[in-house]
């Protein structure tokens, strides 16, 4: 039996804590608040600001936890390269939570290193720079604080006038304590996809089919898995997916991500963890979903293949106020529709936007992708966060 330090208890640690939970292992979950949806399914847990490096120091020499793995990205992962010199096995490697957890690391590693195709992009670290730097890529572009995810302070500039409300909303969404934003030029893309790769310790990389999702303010609404697309860009996308996880090191899962436009395959970044357009392989899409694939990963129990079992698709329920006590409605009309299922997080309070639940659909491989969506979307649509 091993010890996993999860930092980060979120919808995605739960799942993954479950997939732990069953093969017998011990889980101690870390979050910034007491209660989190992995907390509330772990052995043990610790509340503390993960960014405090002394703070993260210490219930690491608590627990001495024979993995330790990175949920969220905000976490004060520069000593993670101390953790693994002194031993710890850190998920999937220091490398790969540290670059992952800054925009500018992991885009300079692709784009100039590994030569990968993204967006062209420069940073800025104040409105003026930001200005200067949209002169150069030109409009329409996207901002995104450096660090931050599900979309939290990006925003897209169609005109001069949207500049500084970019800069002072990515400020609000930062979630760490970097100022600066990375300024991308506009992919005007056809389709983007999810391609959840595992790396695992005995060298095997394997693919799971890829996932097509739609977002709203830079966070995801709907994903669906297959995804169609030609065989010659997955090759490509898997191509990339190979490169950049073999240059961050590590075994575990990732989700890559990637848009589809007429000129091609660009890179846009990836998470060395669970995805959250993932969450469509808990309607069993697969063989292993994609925390049991990421927990085997971990243990460095071999994987000798994913298959494809059925086509589903994923739609979020979303809250749209605060509260410290928030109540679904709408769940009978959900659980009592065919072939879909659905998972509420637990979170113990709500926020505009804030994602509370998932409802997932499936269908046999010869079903229709597009209604299964529609599905799903439709079913998500039904369920209500009260206050
Ligand atoms: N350069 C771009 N051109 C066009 N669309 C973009 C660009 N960058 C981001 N987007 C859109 O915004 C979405 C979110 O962007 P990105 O993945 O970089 O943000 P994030 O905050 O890291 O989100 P998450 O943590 O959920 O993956 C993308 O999936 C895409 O739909
Ligand atoms: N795109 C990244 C992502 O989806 N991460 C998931 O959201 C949680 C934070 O949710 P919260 O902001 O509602 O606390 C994280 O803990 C993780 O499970
Ligand atoms: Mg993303």
């Amino acid at each position: 039996m091993s010890k996993i330090l999860l930092l980060g208890s979120g919808e995605l640690g739960k799942e993954f804590v479950i997939a732990a939970q069953r093969l017998g292992q011990i889980v101690i979950a870390v979050d910034s608040y007491a209660n989190a949806p992995a907390m509330q399914v772990a052995h043990g847990f610790e509340v503390i600001n993960m960014l405090d490096g002394d703070a993260l120091d210490h219930i690491v020499a608590k627990h001495q936890p024979d993995y330790i793995v990175p949920e969220i990205e905000a976490i004060r992962t520069e000593r993670f390269y101390a953790y693994e010199k002194d031993g710890y096995t850190v998920i999937p490697s220091a490398k790969a939570a540290n670059y992952t957890m800054n925009r500018k690391s992991i885009r300079d590693l692709a784009a100039k290193e590994l030569g990968l195709k993204t967006a062209d992009y420069r940073y800025a670290a104040s409105a003026k720079a930001l200005s200067a730097a949209i002169q150069e890529i030109g409009m329409p572009c996207v901002v995104k604080p450096l660090m931050s995810s599900s979309g939290k302070g990006q925003s897209t500039i169609k005109t001069e006038a949207d500049i500084q409300k970019a800069w002072d909303y990515s400020q609000e969404g930062s979630r760490g304590d970097v100022a600066e934003v990375i300024v991308e030029g506009f992919v005007n893309f056809n389709y983007e996809i999810t391609l959840l790769t595992v790396t695992q310790r005995n060298g095997k990389t394997l693919f799971c089919p890829p996932i097509g999702h739609r977002q709203e303010r830079g966070d995801y609404q709907e994903s669906w898995q297959p995804a169609t697309m030609q065989s010659k860009h997955l090759q490509t996308a898997q191509d990339m997916a190979a490169k950049v996880t073999t240059a961050l090191g590590g075994a575990g899962l990732w989700g890559v991500e990637f848009f589809i436009a007429d000129d091609g395959v660009y890179f846009s970044e990836l998470s060395p963890r669970p995805h959250d357009t993932g969450m469509v392989t808990l309607g069993n899409t697969q063989n292993f979903n994609e925390f049991e694939l990421h927990l085997r990963a971990v243990l460095g129990l071999p994987i000798s293949e994913i298959t494809q079992e059925r086509i589903g698709a994923s739609a979020v329920i979303l809250a749209n106020e605060h509260s410290d006590n928030p109540t679904f409605s709408g769940i009978e009309e959900v659980a009592n529709a065919t072939k879909s299922d659905f998972r509420l997080f637990g979170k113990p309070s709500s926020r505009p936007y804030r994602r509370m639940g998932v409802v997932v659909t499936y269908d046999n491989l010869d079903g229709d992708i597009k209604a299964v969506t529609e599905r799903a979307k439709e079913l998500a649509s039904k369920v209500k966060v009260n206050p």
